[in-house]
């Protein structure tokens, strides 16, 4: 399974105010650059965080014609994903609509009741973990599925999460030009945070999009 995560960040580093409410930092050639990286894709993840705040739909703008291309012998939209230890995934979310499949990452922590419920509003629910989704483990099921180049897109709980595991193999990061601020906003990668071990990135690339400028990396093994 190839990973690649991608983000877009302010000056500061946060991906949205400390009211966690939908902000624009891309500009409109970076939200077509996203939707390339999503056409790129099997399937897209974003943490149940960025569900919640964001109701996100995953799909891909099928008018753009470099979409297309990169659809190329791949029909329809990549497959929609949800780390979701305790599925609280509205049963109303928009990535349960019937545009793409929804794959649905829970731990053991979530009743029957609930994942019939989640299966019933249109999700194909996975068991992975105990108290947590165990995201190793996870995306071994999705790879099962035909899942073989996953996009990660959020948000900095899930992103943390993925180096800690070490399952990252490229980051792509748009720099928008604001300063957001906020002790409590979160960040490209959040979590616990590393003490000793930090994942080192090679830089790959740099180029200026919009007000910003997007850097690309790859992962030391
Ligand atoms: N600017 C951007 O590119 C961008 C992208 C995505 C999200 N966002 C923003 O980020 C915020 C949401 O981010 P967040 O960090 O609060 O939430 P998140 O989207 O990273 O989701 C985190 C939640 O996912 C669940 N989870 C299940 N298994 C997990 C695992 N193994 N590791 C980590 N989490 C796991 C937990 O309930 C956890 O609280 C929102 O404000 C959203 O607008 C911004
Ligand atoms: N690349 C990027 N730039 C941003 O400025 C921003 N706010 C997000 N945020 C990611 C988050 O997951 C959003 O909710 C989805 O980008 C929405 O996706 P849809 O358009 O609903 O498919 N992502």
């Amino acid at each position: 399974m190839h990973v690649v995560v991608n983000a877009a960040m302010s000056v500061d580093g946060k991906l949205a105010s400390h009211r966690r409410e939908q902000l624009a930092i891309s500009g409109p050639e970076d939200f077509d650059r996203v939707d390339r990286i999503r056409a790129a894709a099997d399937g897209v993840i974003v943490g149940v965080g960025t569900v919640v705040a964001d109701d996100p739909h995953l799909t891909l703008d099928v008018t753009d014609r470099r979409v297309q291309r990169q659809r190329h012998g791949r029909p329809g939209n990549p497959a929609r994903v949800v780390a979701d230890s305790t599925a609280r995934t509205p049963l109303d979310a928009r990535i349960l609509d019937d545009e793409a499949t929804t794959y649905l990452l829970v731990s053991e922590q979530t009743s029957e009741e609930r994942r019939t419920k989640l299966a019933d509003a249109g999700a194909e629910v996975i068991v992975v973990g105990d108290d947590r989704v165990d995201l190793a483990a996870g995306i071994d099921r999705l790879a099962d599925e035909g899942i073989e180049r996953l996009m990660i897109e959020g948000g900095g709980e899930l992103i943390f999460s993925a180096f800690d595991a070490g399952l990252v193999d490229e980051l792509s990061v748009f720099v928008g030009s604001q300063l957001i601020g906020g002790r409590d906003a979160p960040t490209l990668a959040d979590g616990d945070g590393f003490t000793e071990e930090f994942p080192v990135l090679t830089l790959d690339d740099i180029e200026q999009l919009d007000d910003g400028v997007v850097l690309k990396y790859t992962v030391e093994a």
